[in-house]
């Protein structure tokens, strides 16, 4: 897993081709306008991009001319999905299209896909558009899941359109864009649903077997599909991990917008919950609750056994069984994991590691403490700020304190970000004044500032813990 951008010369690849009946040939939109907002040049050059002038950037990125030597045609990707658990065969890449595959430093398959770039035959009674605004929120999204450490797509470009958009979740008419985002490949638990739900068993093999070598990089053993899912497994539980400690509440966690890889991505009505509320939910349109804050494990395993139930046809029940059943503790673990890394701890011994959580979680909870303050504060295994000690003097935070003590610090704390006197978050209100800036005035300069911020947090806290 490739966690920071490493510089190589443009590889072009097309490994989507072996793939029987994944997608459709479509044409990207052709817009009225093409202004560039937001291009990546942090990961431009670890897919060989970095060199690309401005006008070059719109072509490709706005203009969809195809990049030399991968895929001729863009393609929107077929899939299937469960939505909110109900099952939905008319799906797939409905406002975006696969445009590229790449490889990066490590040899990796990566893809470019859009959002936002027209319709295909998957619209539906849909415009095939993504609002600006839309695309703002996917890039400090993307850019603030970066850096807390977990492993997400990253959002290339972003381009408006000059289309005027009526939504009903946005003041209307309301300015257009097209996004692209970099991901290690665009194949979800749902296009294992549509092969399965069609019986194409050949496709499901396929899939199988392009996951494994192309995207894991492994051979194929005597059980490739719980070889599969086991990866499978192994990688989401520490997704799902990674949100709870950056606080993260993806929103739509659907089997469609579970990538195989298990690198998020779907940046639709997001949140960062300010508390440690287990009920805190992002989407107004999730009435249950089904995607709360405290669900997301348990959202992640149900997509994740779906995927199990897709390769029945291929293998015994049992051993996919065994493999999802392997989520619970692995997600414990990778818990534990990402908790030290976020408080910059050696990781304890388990016995000693989950009393500690459970007491940060009831401190938080009791005292109203915001996560990211909590981490902030404590970051290197000690109170950082002696003003700070009142906050932290609740019954659950002498507990903490006790089981904290046994622990040894793993952090440099000399970056200048640990002397701010804030931590940087993410929370509705300052969403919200960023879009205002540039819905009102057209000014872009806060929504630039707030990626350096986040960026200048991400290199304080150093690279996150790799997966198992
Ligand atoms: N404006 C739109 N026009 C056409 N199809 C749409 C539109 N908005 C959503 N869809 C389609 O509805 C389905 C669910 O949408 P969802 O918001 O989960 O995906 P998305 O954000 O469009 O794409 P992705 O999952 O790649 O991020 C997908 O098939 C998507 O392509």
């Amino acid at each position: 897993m490739i966690l920071r951008p490493q510089p190589v010369n443009y590889t072009p690849a097309r490994d989507i081709e072996f793939l029987p009946d994944i997608g459709d040939p479509v044409e990207a939109a052709d817009f009225p306008q093409t202004v560039l907002r937001f291009r990546n040049d942090r990961w431009a050059p670890s897919v060989g991009l970095g060199a690309l002038s401005d006008a070059q950037w719109i072509e490709h990125f706005g203009r969809f001319i195809p990049l030399p030597d991968t895929l001729p045609r863009p393609l929107a990707l077929r899939y299937h999905g469960h939505q909110f658990r109900v099952y939905n065969p008319d799906i797939g890449d409905g406002r975006g299209f696969l445009f590229a595959q790449m490889r990066d430093a490590a040899g990796r398959l990566m893809d470019l896909g859009t959002k936002g770039s027209g319709q295909t035959p998957y619209s539906r009674f849909g415009d095939g558009r993504l609002t600006l605004k839309g695309g703002v929120r996917e890039i400090l999204a993307t850019e603030m899941l970066e850096a807390l450490g977990v492993h997400t797509s990253k959002t290339f470009s972003l381009i408006e359109t000059g289309e005027q958009l009526e939504r009903g979740d946005e003041p209307s008419p309301t300015r257009s864009a097209v996004l692209v985002r970099l991901s290690h490949s665009h194949i979800r638990i749902g296009s294992f649903q549509r092969a399965a739900a069609l019986g194409d068993t050949e496709l499901l093999i396929a899939l199988r077997d392009y996951a494994l070598r192309r995207l894991y990089g492994e051979r194929p053993d005597d059980d490739p599909s719980v070889q599969l899912l086991g990866r499978v497994v192994e990688r989401t539980a520490d997704l799902a991990a990674g949100y709870m400690i950056a606080g993260f509440v993806h929103g739509v966690l659907n089997s469609d917008n579970i990538n195989v890889t298990g690198e998020s991505f779907d940046y639709g009505p997001w949140r960062f919950t300010p508390l440690w509320a287990p009920e805190f939910t992002a989407a107004y349109f999730d009435h249950q609750g089904l995607y709360a804050f405290g669900r997301q494990a348990e959202a992640i395993h149900w997509d994740v056994a779906q995927l199990a139930i897709s390769l029945r046809s291929l293998t015994e029940t049992q051993g996919l069984v065994d493999q999802l059943e392997r989520f619970p503790d692995l997600y414990a673990q990778a818990m534990i994991r990402r908790f030290c890394w976020r408080l910059g701890i050696v990781p304890p011994e388990r016995e000693l590691a989950s009393p500690l959580i459970e007491a940060a979680v009831r401190g938080m909870i009791a005292d109203d403490i915001p996560i990211d303050r909590f981490f902030f504060d404590w970051r290197g295994g000690a109170l950082r700020e002696a003003a700070a000690a009142a906050c932290y003097d609740g019954e659950a935070w002498s507990d903490f304190r006790e089981q904290l003590g046994t622990c040894r610090p793993d952090a440099d704390v000399a970056h200048a970000y640990w002397a701010q006197s804030d931590p940087c978050s993410m929370y509705i209100g300052e969403v919200e004044a960023i879009w205002s800036a540039i819905a009102e005035r057209d000014d872009w300069e806060p929504l630039n500032a707030k990626v350096a911020a986040i960026r200048a947090m991400g290199e304080a806290l150093g690279d996150p813990p790799a997966p198992v």
